[in-house]
């Protein structure tokens, strides 16, 4: 492993095997057994496991439940010893685990801060010094003298992280922690860490809410069942993420495979989306007349599914009818999808989605949300379905996806969804805060100063 100081954490060949045993006696059979026999089954919960994080990034790890992530933070953290493979960090890490590490729960909260502060190398001074900040942003009042274990989960994760947030760390590790607290207090730690990001800090974030990895990663780690995925720009992993959600691994395996150069590196890894492979929608269509042949589509975008149904065909009209993917902000538009069916399906969901150029999730629909009728479909049916609404988002570019799924014995089942697969340039005359206009109605009315008239102007 190299000792680059460019890097503040580095991951080399990583596993964590744990032995399971049947039966508990096992394990003590084991150890008594003259003849070494083995009676337990070695479990991966990690396996190989290779990545950097650089001086400064944000970077998210995500993944499936089970997939490794607590482990490998726990790994980094010198919490947990690998099996094998290496993990050199570089810089002060507070870190933020599952409730209770490092924590002991007789000692209260104020001997719990003064502890973990000589953990992490602070001296009784330093820790006196920056005290004062930990309890305001804590905010727990006179339970700071209380022992911990009195606390409510919430009191905890208040004061675990004002901890850790509060003594300026060079790397802060982040164990899905945020997520207990209250919605004011979440925002009050994410101001934070946007602060301390800002001076420099290393944040590694585990977490299962991909609007927050979106929003404040630079970098995103997919791991499942123990194995690396893939790393890279966050919309594109969350994407990959859901993917594997919807079970669709074996495409997915396909996928990475042709993106050969989208494992392991840094610098390609953020480029992961040029990488994708260009899927056969455009052999499809040789013969002219489609809508999409028409507009922009993405080279790069994914799709997949389990080929039951193929949006064969899909196009943006604006109110004037224009095939276009260029709309006015206040305008009604239509997105129009067409579906070919190959198979018969009880009850089929057309769905759309609108993001941002970070993969944030805008707004979207689907004709089950929408209580359209659709019919059950066989093979050979084709479908052509229309979403009518207003363009209330502000002026810019975004993404459009759209999907075709269902329901099988219970199970979300993908039929074909194409992600991103055309960009839609909003203009506007007017813009707002934020991502969308709620259309005010605004009324201002003057008091001119001395007299009792009123003049009233409308917008
Ligand atoms: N002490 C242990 N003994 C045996 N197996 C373990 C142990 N600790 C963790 N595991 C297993 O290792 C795998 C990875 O666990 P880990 O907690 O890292 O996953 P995770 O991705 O953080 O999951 P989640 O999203 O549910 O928190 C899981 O299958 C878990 O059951």
């Amino acid at each position: 492993m190299s000792s680059n100081n460019e890097y503040a954490i580095q991951v080399q060949d990583v596993s964590k095997i744990y032995k399971l045993y049947d039966k508990p006696i096992d394990r003590l059979k084991e150890s008594l057994s003259l003849t070494h026999k083995n009676y337990h089954k070695d479990f991966f919960a990690l396996s190989d496991i290779s990545f950097n994080v650089k001086k400064g990034e944000t970077v998210g790890i995500i993944g499936t439940n089970g997939s490794g992530k607590s482990t490998i933070l726990k790994i980094i953290t010198g919490v947990l010893t690998p099996t094998s493979g290496q993990v050199r960090v570089s810089g002060v890490i507070s870190a933020l685990l599952e409730l209770g590490a490092g924590f002991n729960m007789d000692y209260t909260g104020i001997e719990n801060i003064y502890m973990n502060g000589t953990m992490m190398g602070f001296s009784k001074k330093q820790m006196d010094e920056k005290l004062p900040d930990i309890l305001e942003f804590a905010d727990i009042g006179d339970f700071v003298y209380q022992p911990v274990k009195t606390y409510s989960s919430g009191m905890f994760v208040r004061l675990a992280f004002a901890l850790s947030i509060n003594v300026e760390p060079e790397i802060l590790i982040v164990d899905e922690a945020l997520s207990v607290g209250d919605v004011f207090f979440q925002s009050k730690c994410y101001r934070r860490m946007e602060e301390i990001r800002k001076n420099g800090t290393t944040i590694l974030m585990v977490t299962h809410d991909m609007g927050s990895v979106i929003k404040y990663c630079d970098r995103v780690v997919l791991l499942n069942k123990g194995h690396y995925v893939a790393e890279g720009a966050p919309g594109k992993m969350v994407d990959l993420y859901k993917k594997i959600l919807a079970n669709q691994m074996d495409d997915l395996e396909e996928e990475l495979l042709e993106m050969n150069d989208f494992s392991g590196g840094m610098d390609n890894g953020a480029e992961t989306k040029d990488n994708v492979p260009e899927k056969n929608i455009e052999e499809k269509t040789v013969h002219s007349g489609l809508m999409k042949d028409k507009i922009t589509i993405n080279p790069n975008r994914t799709e997949y599914g389990n080929g039951k149904a193929e949006i064969y065909d899909l196009g943006m009209f604006d109110e004037r009818g224009n095939l276009t993917n260029l709309l006015l902000k206040g305008e009604y538009f239509t997105i129009k999808e067409k579906i070919r069916f190959h198979d018969s399906i009880q009850a089929p969901i057309f769905t759309y989605t609108i993001k941002d150029k970070k993969g944030a999730d805008l707004t979207g629909t689907n004709t089950m949300f929408e209580g359209a009728e659709i019919r059950p479909v066989k093979n050979g049916d084709e479908y052509e379905v229309n979403f009518r609404q207003k363009m209330t988002l502000q002026g810019g570019e975004y993404l459009l996806s759209m999907s075709c799924t269902g329901f099988e014995q219970g199970e979300h089942t993908v039929y074909h969804r194409l992600y991103d697969v055309a960009n839609i340039t909003v203009i506007s005359n007017k813009n707002t805060v934020g991502v969308y206009d709620m259309e005010s109605e605004v009324e201002a009315v003057l008091k001119p100063a001395g007299s009792g008239n009123s003049e009233t102007g409308n917008a």
